[in-house]
């Protein structure tokens, strides 16, 4: 059946979120390729979430970067807010309390974060390269100093390209589910745009103002996230097509990995770009890590033509994913 008429079929009352096994992500075996795509065709169209097991990304490496970064929130306030965001002209950097607001009724995001993007991994003897971005989101990563948190830029930096190395291997198979040619996003995603984020989420106790939640209902902006999230602490919840919240627990072992606007816009809704919200209730911090995975700034964000027809018209106006981003940041961070 056509994906069109697969998506129009589909009965979306999800009330759990599958958990996809990715041990042959590196096998080329078209059969064992195929039922990797079927499930994660399956996931994207019916719900937009799934758990990944057997990543190969090691725990220890998401550990050490957790370390730092609590490290780097310990720091004082103004420490801190020599980085922030809103100094970059691509909001990298330290967004401090409730200077987020992701969802226009809420009344801003209770957790402080620390974000950055991509820049080449340091080659003996030299200093890790900035990406070279042109456009909407030009702009180099800011850091903490060595002095105030050592070993910072380096732990997190080990973290973050072993999960882009996963990343990069889930393009092919989001193309095979697309009954696209595997290399389909080659061309689309040689300087991904990648922004990994550190969040802190205080525990939030007795009554709740629904308006200021850790962070509020949203959905993400790029292909897809990659999250980790901080094990035995529920919080994360999305939002099913009945409009009843669904819990996201950590699992271990697993990461999360949910569909964002960018692949929405692609295939025309087919792919879900799924609300979600956070919520830390559990009476100690919380932390988590997004890596929000898009194609190159400068792509233009076209529907597929196996996405569209007659009677699913194309939705979305055609914009670059950098303007995309930027808007979205624009409105989430100047509110
Ligand atoms: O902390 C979480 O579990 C979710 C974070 C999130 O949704 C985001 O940063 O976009
Ligand atoms: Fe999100």
């Amino acid at each position: 059946m056509s994906l069109v008429g697969t998506a129009d079929a589909l009965d979306l009352d999800c009330q759990h979120i599958p958990i996809i096994d990715f041990t042959h992500i590196n096998n080329h075996d078209p059969t064992e390729r195929k039922k990797l795509a079927d499930q994660v065709r399956d996931a994207c169209m019916r719900v937009g979430f799934f758990y990944v097991k057997n990543h190969g990304i090691p725990a220890s490496l998401a550990e050490g970067a957790l370390q730092k970064a609590k490290d780097f929130f310990a720091l004082p306030a103004d420490t801190k807010m020599e980085i922030e965001n809103r100094k970059t002209p691509n909001f990298k950097g330290y967004s401090p309390f409730l200077s987020a607001n992701n969802d226009p009724n809420g009344a801003g995001d209770l957790n402080e974060g620390f974000e950055f993007g991509w820049q080449a991994p340091a080659t003996a003897g030299t200093i890790p390269q900035e990406m070279d971005v042109e456009g909407a989101m030009a702009g180099a990563n800011v850091w903490p100093s060595e002095e105030d948190v050592p070993g910072f830029r380096e732990t997190i930096l080990s973290y973050y390209y072993s999960a882009m190395d996963f990343g990069r291997a889930l393009f092919p198979i989001f193309a095979l589910a697309l009954n696209l040619p595997e290399d389909f996003f080659d061309d689309k995603t040689k300087h991904s745009a990648a922004l990994m984020k550190f969040l802190h989420y205080p525990p939030q106790t007795g009554p709740i103002d629904e308006r200021v939640l850790g962070i509020g209902a949203h959905t993400d902006w790029e292909c897809f996230t990659i999250l980790w999230q901080e094990p035995g602490i529920q919080a994360l919840q999305v939002l099913n097509s009945e409009q009843k919240w669904i819990n996201v627990p950590p699992i271990p072992g697993t990461f999360v990995i949910n569909l964002g606007d960018q692949f929405a816009r692609w295939t025309n809704d087919i792919f879900k770009s799924t609300v979600h919200r956070a919520i830390n209730r559990s009476g100690v911090r919380r932390y988590s890590i997004p890596l929000f995975f898009g194609t190159d700034y400068n792509v233009l964000l076209e529907p597929m033509p196996t996405c569209v027809s007659p009677e699913r018209p194309q939705k979305y106006e055609v914009i670059t994913a950098g303007d995309y981003v930027k808007a979205r940041f624009q409105a989430t961070y100047n509110h």
